[in-house]
């Protein structure tokens, strides 16, 4: 069982994580792709961030249930941290071959994130397009410092299966749409979510 874990806030969930989902599931041959909803990015202010609750409801209503599956595991782990997260969920589901998913504005700040390099040699890694953070992503100290790990996207399909450190960049359609600008656009009004 091969399955894609693509962390976020869903602070909304939106069409952005949906094609990264798609292309995630055809690109690595996976049988399901997580909405992994965060409990609190580490990194992120909570000014602004809606309730957990709201964010799972939202990551729900872009899942289908069957292939892409929206889940709170992270905050019943009680976990923040992706590191701690992702050893958790290997000792759980010891058969399952887990890749971690993101944008490319993620690999761009991985290397600020807890342990980063113990993550990215824990779990395979497939990195997304994203407007404006392919160049900063692949010229940033994360890609630096895992040059040698990079493996061409013809491997995509068995990047899973892969037992030491490695990560790839997927070719993929481009969708500027982010949370942010959803909710600046008032577009996600999680007052009136909750009822
Ligand atoms: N339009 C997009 N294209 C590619 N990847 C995306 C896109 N939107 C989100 N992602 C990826 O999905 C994951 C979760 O993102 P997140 O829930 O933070 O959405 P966001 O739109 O980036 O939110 P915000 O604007 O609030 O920072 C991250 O790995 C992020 O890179
Ligand atoms: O572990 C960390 O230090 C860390 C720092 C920043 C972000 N993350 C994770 O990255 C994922 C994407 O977060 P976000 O808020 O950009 O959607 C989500 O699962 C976060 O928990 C993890």
């Amino acid at each position: 069982m091969r399955i894609g874990l693509l962390g976020g806030s869903f602070n909304p969930a939106h069409a952005g994580h949906l094609m990264l989902a798609r292309r995630a599931l055809r690109a690595l041959r996976l049988d399901q792709v997580w909405l992994m909803v965060s409990p609190g990015n580490p990194l992120k202010p909570r000014k602004g961030m809606a309730p957990f609750r709201v964010r799972l409801a939202s990551a729900e209503r872009i899942a289908d249930g069957r292939r892409i599956v929206a889940t709170d595991i992270e905050s019943r782990l009680g976990q923040r941290f992706t590191v701690k997260t992702v050893g958790l969920l290997k000792q759980r589901f010891p058969h399952v071959h887990f890749v971690w998913l993101m944008g490319a504005d993620g690999l761009a700040q991985l290397s600020r994130w807890k342990r980063w390099r113990r993550l990215a040699a824990m779990v395979p890694i497939a990195v997304l397009p994203r407007p404006g953070s392919v160049s900063p992503a692949l010229r940033g100290a994360a890609a630096s410092v895992l040059r040698h790990q990079r493996r061409p996207s013809r491997e995509s399909p068995v990047l899973a299966e892969r037992k030491g450190s490695a990560w790839t960049f997927l070719s993929a359609p481009q969708n500027d749409i982010s949370a942010t600008a959803l909710r600046e656009s008032g577009q996600f009004r999680p007052e009136s979510d909750q009822e």
